[in-house]
C-alpha cells in the first residue's frame, strides 16, 4: 500500500462509526450564525454521545448553545461542521426526503411554548393521530394508539378538548402524546415545563419519563428547571457552546427514587481532549500547558512550574506551595 493510500484508509477507519457508538453522536460540532456580516459562534466544538434508552438533561446559561443544539439534533438547522448521527441518520449529509422522514418518524419534539406544539381546532385526540397521517400509519390503528398514549401520559380524559380548554401541563402532557405518535426513536423537549407551576412541572416530568421508561424512547430534555436536571441520572452542562462538564447521580431515575451520589464529571471527547472546568484552571493556576503524570491508578495534572509559581505568588494559596499546584484527574 502507498504512503497516501495508508494514510486514507487511516482516516476512514478514523471517521467510520464505532459499533459500541451511541444513539446520537456529536463530534466536534460547530455552528456559526452569520447576520449582517456579524458572526456568532453559537456551537464551537460540541462533543456529545447519547445511548439508545437513555433520558438525560442539558443545562446550562442562556446563550450557550442550547437551542441551537436542539434544532440541529431534530433536523430543523443545519451545523456549519463537524459531525451529528441520529439513530444512523448522518444530519449533515440528509438529503430533502430523508430530512422529512427523519423530522416525521425517528424524532419527536416538545417546545416550552405550549401554543407551538399544539393545532388550537383540533382536539387532543385529533391532534395526536394527525402526524399519523404523515407517517402512513394505517387509519383504522391511529385513533387506539392516541387513546393508548393520551392514557400513559394521564390525559386521556381530555381527548375531546381542545387545546384552549387544557390546563398549561394538560397542553404539555398531550403534546409529548403527538411527539410520540409515531414511534421515535429520541424525543426533545425544550424547556417543556418552563412555564409551568411546579406542580404542573412534575406531571409533565412524569410523563417524559413514562415516556423513556415505558415507550422505551430516548429522551433528551433541555431545562433551567433543577426539579428536572437534579432528578435524572446524567446532566450534560454546556458552556460557549461546548459540553464542558457532566453530572452522573446513578441513584436517580425512577419514579419516586432519591437522587443520590451525584458525581461531576469532565468530558473526554474522541480524540482524548479534556476540557479542565475553569474554577479548577484558576484555583490551580493552569495555563496553556500542563505537566502530566501517569500514576499507578490516574493521571496527575500540573501547573507548568514556570507559571505554576507566578500563579502561586498571586494566589498565595496552599494549592501553590514548591511551584506544585496540582491537581489529579480521575482517569484511570
Ligand atoms: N438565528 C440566529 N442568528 C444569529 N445568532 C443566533 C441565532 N440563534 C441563536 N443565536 C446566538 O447563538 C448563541 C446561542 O444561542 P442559543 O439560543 O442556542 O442559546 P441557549 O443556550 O438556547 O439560550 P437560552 O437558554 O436563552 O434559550 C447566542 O449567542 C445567540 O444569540
Amino acid at each position: 500500500m502507498t504512503d497516501l493510500a495508508a494514510l486514507q484508509a487511516r482516516a476512514m477507519a478514523k471517521s467510520a462509526p464505532e459499533a459500541d457508538e451511541g444513539l446520537i453522536v456529536c463530534d466536534n460540532l460547530v455552528r456559526v450564525y452569520r447576520t449582517e456580516g456579524v458572526e456568532v459562534q453559537a456551537l464551537q466544538g460540541l462533543d456529545l454521545t447519547v445511548d439508545q434508552g437513555e433520558l438525560l438533561a442539558v443545562v446550562g446559561a442562556s446563550g450557550s448553545g442550547k437551542s441551537t443544539l436542539l434544532g440541529i439534533l431534530s433536523g430543523l438547522d443545519l451545523p456549519t461542521a463537524g459531525r451529528a448521527r441520529v439513530a444512523r441518520h448522518d444530519l449533515l449529509a440528509m438529503k430533502r426526503r430523508e430530512r422529512l422522514d427523519y423530522r416525521r418518524r425517528t424524532v419527536g419534539f416538545v417546545w416550552q411554548q405550549t401554543g407551538r406544539n399544539l393545532l388550537p381546532y383540533l382536539t387532543a385526540l385529533e391532534n395526536v393521530t394527525l402526524p399519523m397521517g404523515y407517517a402512513r400509519v394505517p387509519r383504522a390503528g391511529r385513533a387506539v394508539r392516541a387513546m393508548e398514549l393520551l392514557d400513559l401520559l394521564g390525559v386521556a380524559d381530555c381527548r375531546n378538548r381542545r387545546p384552549g380548554e387544557l390546563s398549561g401541563g394538560q397542553q404539555q402532557r398531550v403534546a409529548i402524546a403527538v411527539a410520540g405518535a409515531n414511534t421515535p426513536q429520541v424525543l426533545f423537549a425544550d424547556e417543556p415545563t418552563g412555564e409551568l407551576d411546579t406542580a404542573s412541572g412534575e406531571e409533565v416530568f412524569a410523563a417524559l419519563r413514562r415516556t423513556n421508561a415505558e415507550l422505551g424512547v430516548t429522551v433528551l430534555i433541555v431545562t433551567h428547571d433543577p426539579a428536572v436536571s437534579e432528578q435524572v441520572r446524567r446532566t450534560v452542562r454546556i458552556r460557549d457552546g461546548r459540553t464542558a462538564t457532566e453530572v452522573l447521580r446513578p441513584g436517580a431515575g425512577g419514579a419516586g427514587s432519591e437522587p443520590g451520589g451525584a458525581e461531576e464529571y469532565a468530558v473526554l471527547d474522541r480524540a482524548g481532549r479534556l476540557q479542565l472546568p475553569r474554577e479548577y484552571t484558576e484555583r490551580y493556576g493552569l495555563h496553556r500547558r500542563v505537566r502530566l503524570t501517569a500514576e499507578p491508578d490516574h493521571v496527575g495534572v500540573w501547573a507548568d512550574r514556570g507559571a505554576g509559581q507566578e500563579a502561586a505568588s498571586a494566589a498565595d494559596g496552599p494549592a501553590g506551595q514548591d511551584g506544585q499546584d496540582g491537581q489529579d484527574g480521575d482517569e484511570g
